[in-house]
């Protein structure tokens, strides 16, 4: 336990948003004996955001709203559900709660809106309650909740390394701005690491040359780190990543289609956000980030579309009304 909570001159509702977020960079290790994979994760927080209002109530409930949000788990399963009640059990008290989710990042399209979801839940809940955990250990316990739930926390634009929750801040000049192809049929974390791992596993059997767990690389790369400091967006188009690229493709092979698509229509860069199936078009400007979305909406080839500009804030408190 760390501390007792406040009473009095606490909030009755508390308003959070916290960024989805595109990875620029994901460099994946080969799986270790836990099960997870080392990863390197060059995040950015876009400006799509999750709002989660949360209300004093008796016991713990969720409810959420916006696209898809029908495919959203409304119970213990949900990441914001597990991030309440491990807040109310580091400072000993009951989760009384009620969390509205308001979505506005794809649902399980490798944007982490869920993620989100959990990290704007432990900052309202700490602002309803008053627990007074320190920062620092949010983001320890963001890091029990899932890889990617710290990120949103700190938001901009940041390396994780470890799982991906290990957060180094990285210096960024200027805006990006992206198209995002969107398809509804998501893609499981869980079986994209497992494709990767099926990948590297037949290519071993071939006698490529395979690194180990411990053989394997954990910097991110120099070029892509240099153009971000410069706000040169080509050389960031040029060398945007993803190891889990190629096993989402071929869970999902019509992804190579919007690859295609974004890449032909002139897109400074082009990758699939995490595990997918969302794919990130980089474009010059604002203008040239419509015009991308556009081309992929007339091929056919998404579900949706939506721009969004790179590097925003982490989760903030919008509203704390007495
Ligand atoms: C791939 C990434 C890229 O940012 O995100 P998404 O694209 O799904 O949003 C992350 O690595 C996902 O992070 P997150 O979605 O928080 O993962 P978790 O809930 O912790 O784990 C879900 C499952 O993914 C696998 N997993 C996750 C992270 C990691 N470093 N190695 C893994 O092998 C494990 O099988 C785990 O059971
Ligand atoms: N708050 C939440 N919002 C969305 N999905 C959630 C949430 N909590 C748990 N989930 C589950 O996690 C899965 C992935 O969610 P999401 O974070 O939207 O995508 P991704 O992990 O691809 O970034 C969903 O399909 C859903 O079953």
């Amino acid at each position: 336990m760390t501390g007792a909570t406040r009473t009095g001159d606490l909030p009755a509702r508390v308003v959070v948003r916290a960024p989805g977020k595109v990875n620029l960079a994901l460099q994946v290790s080969p799986v270790g004996d836990d099960g997870y994979h080392r990863v390197v994760s060059v995040f950015q927080a876009v400006s799509l955001y999750e709002d989660v209002t949360a209300h004093r109530s008796d016991g713990l409930s969720i409810t959420a709203s916006g696209p898809q949000s029908e495919l959203v788990p409304l119970d213990a399963s949900n990441i914001a559900w597990r991030a309440a009640e491990l807040l109310a059990a580091e400072v000993g008290i009951e989760p009384d709660v009620h969390l509205h989710l308001a979505k506005g990042v794809p649902v399980a399209g490798g944007m982490a809106g869920g993620s989100a979801d959990g990290a704007a839940a432990l900052l309202a809940c700490d602002a309803l309650w008053g627990t007074g955990v320190p920062r620092p250990r949010l983001l320890e316990l963001a890091g029990e909740l899932g890889a990617d739930v710290a990120f949103p926390l700190v938001g901009h634009t940041a390396v994780g390394t470890g799982r991906g929750e290990l957060l180094t801040p990285a210096l960024v000049r200027g805006e990006l701005h992206w198209a995002f192809g969107l398809r509804h049929t998501g893609i499981s974390t869980a079986a994209s690491y497992g494709r990767f791992d099926e990948r590297l596993a037949a290519a071993a059997e071939r006698g490529e040359d395979v690194p180990t767990a411990e053989q394997w690389d954990d910097e991110p790369g120099v070029e892509l780190m240099a153009a971000l400091r410069a706000g040169d967006a080509e050389g960031v188009g040029a060398h945007l990543r993803n190891d889990l690229e190629a096993a989402s493709c071929e869970l999902e092979p019509a992804l190579l289609e919007v690859l295609d698509v974004a890449r032909a229509a002139g897109a400074l860069g082009v990758v699939v956000s995490g595990s997918g199936p969302t794919v990130a078009a980089l474009g010059r400007s604002p203008r040239h980030a419509l015009a991308l979305a556009a081309a992929m909406t007339a091929a056919g080839v998404v579900d949706d579309v939506v721009t969004a500009t790179g590097n925003v804030p982490g989760a903030r408190v919008l509203t704390l009304p007495t």
